[in-house]
C-alpha cells in the first residue's frame, strides 16, 4: 500500500492550530521537534542518541499527515493552503510544505528515527520495540512497549502524557476499564501496567485496532483486553469504574452523558484531547451531567479532566 505525506514545518506555537485542523481531514498526524526543542524535554538527550541532525525538523516542529492513496491529494493540498491563509498563525512565510510518496514498509522505519525512549510520568516509561535491549530501567518503572506504526498515541504528546499520569494516579486492579479511541493501545497498556485486567479498547479506525493488537501483544496483555471497532460508547451497554478518552473537545462533548450513564457510582471519567479554548463548556457540560471535576491539568494548549460521577 501507497500513502501520500505530506509534512509541514512551522513554529511550536502554531502546532494546536494545525493539530487540530489536520485531525478533522485525516486520521492522525504526528509531531516531531527539533534538536533544540527535544533537548530541553530530555534530560541527557544528547548522551542518549545518536544525533544526526538531518533526521530532525530545521522548524520548531513538523506535523506530519498521512492520506492513503485513494485520497484527492490535491485537494488536501488546497483545504491546507486555505487553511494557513485564514488563520492567525505565527511566522507563515516561513510554513514549509513537503509532499512524498511512501511505502507502507518504508513508512514503519523512517518512525525509528525520531521515536526514542522517554519517561512520561513517574512511573511510565515509554520504550520503542527496537530500543527495549538498550534501555536502562530503574526497579520501579513500568515500561509501555510501543510500535505504533501508524496509529496516534506515542506518548509524546501532552494530551496522552496527561492522561498516563492520571491512569498513574487512579487505576487500581479492582477496576473495570473502558479506553475509547484507543489508537495505539498506550492508555489500555498504561491502565494494566497499574493491575486492571478486566479492560476493553474500542477505535473507529481499523488501522488502529490492527496497531493496538499487535502493541497489546508485544506487552503480554493481550489476554486480558477485548478490542474491539467501536464508534464512542454508543453500543456500548456494561458499566465501567473508570472510561478513558482522548479524543477532540467536540466529540468528549458529545459523550458525556453517555459517559455517565455507562459509569458506576463514584467512577471516572478521564477526558483529554481537550483544547483550552473548549475548557469551560467541557466543564460546564460535566457538571450539568452529574459529574464532578476533580483535577484539570493543562498543557502546551490541552486540557485533561478527571471528573467522578457522584
Ligand atoms: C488522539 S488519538 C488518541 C490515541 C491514544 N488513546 C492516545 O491517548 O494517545 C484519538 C483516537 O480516537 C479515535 N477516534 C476518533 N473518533 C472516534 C470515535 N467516534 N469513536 C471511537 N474512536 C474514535 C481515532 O481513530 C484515534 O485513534
Amino acid at each position: 500500500m501507497k500513502w501520500h505525506e505530506v509534512s509541514i514545518q512551522t513554529k511550536e506555537s502554531n502546532e494546536e492550530s494545525f493539530a487540530l485542523f489536520l485531525n478533522s481531514i485525516s486520521k492522525g498526524i504526528s509531531v516531531e521537534h527539533s534538536l533544540d526543542i527535544l533537548k530541553q524535554k530530555i534530560d541527557d538527550f544528547d548522551d542518549k542518541y545518536r544525533l544526526d541532525p538531518k533526521d530532525y525538523p530545521e522548524s520548531d516542529i513538523r506535523i506530519t499527515v498521512y492520506f492513503d492513496e485513494t485520497a484527492d491529494i490535491e485537494g488536501r493540498l488546497g483545504e491546507i493552503h486555505d487553511f494557513i491563509e485564514s488563520q492567525p498563525l505565527d511566522e507563515k512565510s516561513a510554513i514549509v510544505i513537503e509532499t512524498k510518496e511512501i511505502n507502507e514498509e518504508d513508512w514503519e522505519n523512517e518512525w525509528k528515527k525520531y521515536f526514542h525512549s522517554f519517561r512520561v510520568s513517574e512511573q511510565f516509561v515509554i520504550v520503542p520495540s527496537w530500543e527495549l535491549e538498550d534501555y536502562e530501567f530503574q526497579p520501579d518503572d513500568k515500561l509501555i512497549k510501543l510500535d505504533p506504526g501508524m496509529a496516534f498515541g506515542t506518548g509524546d504528546h501532552p494530551t496522552t502524557s496527561m492522561c498516563l499520569k492520571m491512569i498513574e494516579n487512579t487505576v487500581k486492579p479492582e477496576h473495570k476499564i473502558i479506553d475509547v479511541g484507543t489508537g495505539s493501545g498506550i492508555l489500555t497498556i498504561g491502565s494494566h501496567l497499574m493491575g486492571a485486567r478486566d479492560l476493553k479498547a474500542t477505535d473507529i479506525d481499523e488501522l488502529s485496532i490492527k496497531v493496538a493488537r499487535e502493541n497489546f501483544e508485544l506487552n503480554g496483555c493481550a489476554e486480558d483486553i477485548v478490542l474491539e471497532t467501536g464508534d464512542l460508547l454508543k453500543s456500548e451497554t456494561g458499566t465501567y469504574d473508570i472510561i478513558i478518552a482522548n479524543i477532540l473537545a467536540h466529540i468528549i462533548d458529545d459523550m458525556i452523558d453517555d459517559a455517565h450513564d455507562r459509569l458506576s457510582a463514584g467512577g471516572s471519567f478521564i477526558a483529554s484531547g481537550i483544547i483550552t479554548e473548549a475548557r469551560d463548556d467541557i466543564i460546564a457540560h460535566m457538571e450539568g451531567a452529574g459529574f464532578s471535576v476533580e483535577e484539570v491539568l493543562e498543557e502546551n494548549g490541552w486540557v485533561s479532566i478527571l471528573a467522578r460521577k457522584a
